[in-house]
């Protein structure tokens, strides 16, 4: 099973250091939530991670091979960056057929996946009457297609309800429980802190703080992973 690593990974855009510095390796079998305020460096961190820019120093990678290097890498990671990735104007199977065909899944994974992800009734109409929870569905249907052992999801919960949320969840729980290493950014903490095993807490690029939820809600004396993220992040800001 693939586990992930950064290793003093910068990016930088012009003045703007989007990543600074930023070091940690995620071992299989966990859920680690990524968390930071709007701008912190999260998705940039993840677009690095997945080959979709480059790091201006360091390298981040999935058992020593970066997302390039890997063989087969819609099998061996499965990303969600982008509810809008998608064309409208293809049906959801369609959607996800076109990225089956790219990394050898059949057609019955996929109707597997639709039904996974509680589309198959509406996988046969376009994406463009898709609304953004069912979008969300279908990249999470698609980022499991390959049955990866790696996840990579920048805000999956995004416009999933209630119900929605918490088939995430359970979901995220059993792909861990097989194994597999799972890494999920969110601004929903509450929902977060039900979720992860794990914490990083991201500001300005740089990780200000990293370990076990419960660890880390104890030695700062947090009743709650909000009141956490908001004593670490404006310490670090006063320091
Ligand atoms: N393509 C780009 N060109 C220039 N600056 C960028 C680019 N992408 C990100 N940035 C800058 O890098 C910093 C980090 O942005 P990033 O989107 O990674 O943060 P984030 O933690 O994912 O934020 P959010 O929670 O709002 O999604 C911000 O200052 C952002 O403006």
């Amino acid at each position: 099973m693939a586990g992930i690593t950064f290793d003093r990974v910068t990016k930088r855009y012009g003045a703007v250091t989007a990543v600074d510095n930023l070091s940690f390796t995620l071992e299989p079998g966990s859920i680690t939530g990524f968390i930071g305020a709007n701008g912190a460096g999260k998705s940039t961190a993840l677009r690095v991670l997945l080959g979709l820019t480059r790091a201006t120093s360091g390298a981040a990678t999935f058992d020593g091979s970066s997302y390039g290097e890997l063989p087969d890498p819609g099998r061996t990671i499965g990303a969600l960056t982008d509810a809008d990735v998608f064309h409208p104007g293809r049906t959801g199977r369609a959607s996800l057929r076109v990225l089956a065909r790219a990394c050898a899944v059949s057609d019955a994974r996929v109707e597997e996946m639709l039904e996974l992800v509680a589309l198959s009734e509406a996988a046969g109409y376009r994406v463009r009457g898709y609304s953004l929870g069912m979008r969300q569905r279908l990249g999470l249907a698609a980022a499991l297609l390959g049955d990866p052992e790696t996840l990579v999801l920048d805000e999956p919960a995004n416009g999933l309800d209630p119900i929605g949320v918490r088939w995430l969840r359970e979901l995220l729980r059993r792909l861990a429980d097989e194994g597999r290493t799972v890494l999920v950014s969110s601004h929903q903490l509450a929902e977060l802190a039900q979720t992860v095993d794990d914490v990083l807490i991201l500001d300005h690029g740089r990780l200000i703080a990293r370990g076990p939820t419960e660890l880390l809600l104890h030695q700062h004396r947090s009743a709650s992973l909000e009141g956490l993220f908001l004593d670490i992040v404006s310490g670090g800001r006063s320091a």
